[in-house]
């Protein structure tokens, strides 16, 4: 397998400004009496099938927090019944939280009323599903511009916007067309347009390529990153798998059994897995392609000559073998001036032959 991650090419995530959304000890309790398993330490840490047999109630999330920042794509993954689905779901409320807090741009949306989460959706929020959901007796035009007439948006503004959209997913020609003549890819090309129409602040995606054939599919991973690198949209995306993890996520969100077990960036989850479960997702991962020169560059010893080439400690592996082979010294690492470590052939070699993740 090859593997591509986000760090190249892409716009970065605005770290140090406010999040976009807060999330903080949230939980979804399915089942009778489902709020008294947040507030009962002894429930709360009960396995998902003591829990069941305790209680009649399944914990789909238990305790979980993140932030995502302007413009980041956070992907949350984990395997089938994990909670990505009920997780992201929650920070629209088209599933209600049992308890924690949902913020987005600094407002408690658990709070907000009917009418208030009317105008979220409509205005703030998008959802491109695995099952792309276009309305069968209208044309893309219509299917895209669909959103914004549910806002109000008058007919020559609709069309404008809308035919702007389907030029930005690649679907010229096709306004006219009914969703029963495009294939999968095409279909789900629709759906990211009909997102994008009305200018949503955040884009939520619910494995929306898994259906979809293997290069199709590929094709559509690299059509989010083009749109991602043009609209430099915050998007939160689920997916179960993790290539398609490492491709698209700035940070990723690893779920078993509605916990969070790691959140970082994908080298982060290959070069320090939290635990097992996360070692095991990342075993077969092409760790040069994933791990950047600050995971395996080793301290200066004396003796190096370090007059060599220089090369930021977030340069991915594969990028570097040929500066680094190349160089008949170590080449340095260095961010801001400061000497980090040192890379040569030999650290180069352990990735590529090495062994597994620790
Ligand atoms: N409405 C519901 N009522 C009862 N249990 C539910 C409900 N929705 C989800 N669950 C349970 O919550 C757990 C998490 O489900 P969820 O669909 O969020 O997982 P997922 O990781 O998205 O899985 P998949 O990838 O298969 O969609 C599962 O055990 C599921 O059976």
């Amino acid at each position: 397998m090859t593997t591509q991650t986000a760090a190249s090419s892409r716009r970065a995530p605005a770290r140090d400004a406010a999040p976009v959304i807060t999330v903080r000890g949230l939980w979804k309790v399915f089942g009778p009496d489902p709020s008294r398993v947040p507030r009962s330490p002894e429930l709360a840490a009960l396995s998902r099938r003591e829990l069941m047999a305790r209680t009649g109630c399944t914990a789909a999330v238990r305790e979980v927090a993140f932030d995502v920042a302007p413009g980041e794509v956070f992907v949350v993954m984990g395997l089938s019944g994990s909670g990505k689905s009920t997780l992201v779901r929650c920070l629209t409320r088209l599933v209600e939280p049992t308890a924690g807090e949902v913020v987005f741009e600094g407002e408690d949306i658990l709070r907000a009323d009917a009418r208030r989460l009317r105008e979220l959706r409509r205005r703030k929020f998008s959802m491109v599903f695995q099952h792309f959901g276009l309305l069968p007796y209208r044309r893309v035009l219509e299917n895209v511009g669909y959103g914004l007439e549910i806002r109000g948006t008058g007919r020559a503004e609709r069309v404008r916007r809308a035919m702007e959209v389907i030029e930005l997913v690649g679907l010229d020609g096709y306004a006219h067309a009914y969703p029963d003549e495009l294939s999968g890819g095409m279909q789900q090309r629709v759906g990211l347009a009909r997102a994008l129409a009305g200018d949503p602040d955040v884009l939520f995606f619910d494995e929306p390529f898994s259906a979809l054939d293997p290069l199709i599919r590929r094709d559509m991973q690299n059509e989010v990153i083009r749109l991602h690198r043009e609209v430099g949209k915050t998007m939160v995306f689920i997916t179960h798998d993790l290539s398609e993890a490492l491709k698209l996520g700035d940070r990723i969100l690893i779920m078993r059994d509605g916990r969070m077990v790691q959140t970082g960036t994908g080298d982060e989850l290959v070069g320090a897995p939290a635990d097992d479960y996360v070692r095991d997702f990342v075993r077969d991962v092409p760790r040069a392609d994933v791990l950047t020169l600050r995971w395996i560059m080793r301290p200066p010893r004396p003796g190096d000559v370090l007059d060599g080439p220089e090369l930021s400690p977030d340069v991915v592996v594969r990028d570097a073998v040929r500066d680094v082979l190349a160089a008949d010294r170590p080449v340095k690492v260095v961010a801001d001036g400061e000497l980090l470590g040192v890379v040569a052939a030999e650290q180069l070699l352990a990735v590529l032959a090495g062994p597994e993740p620790r």
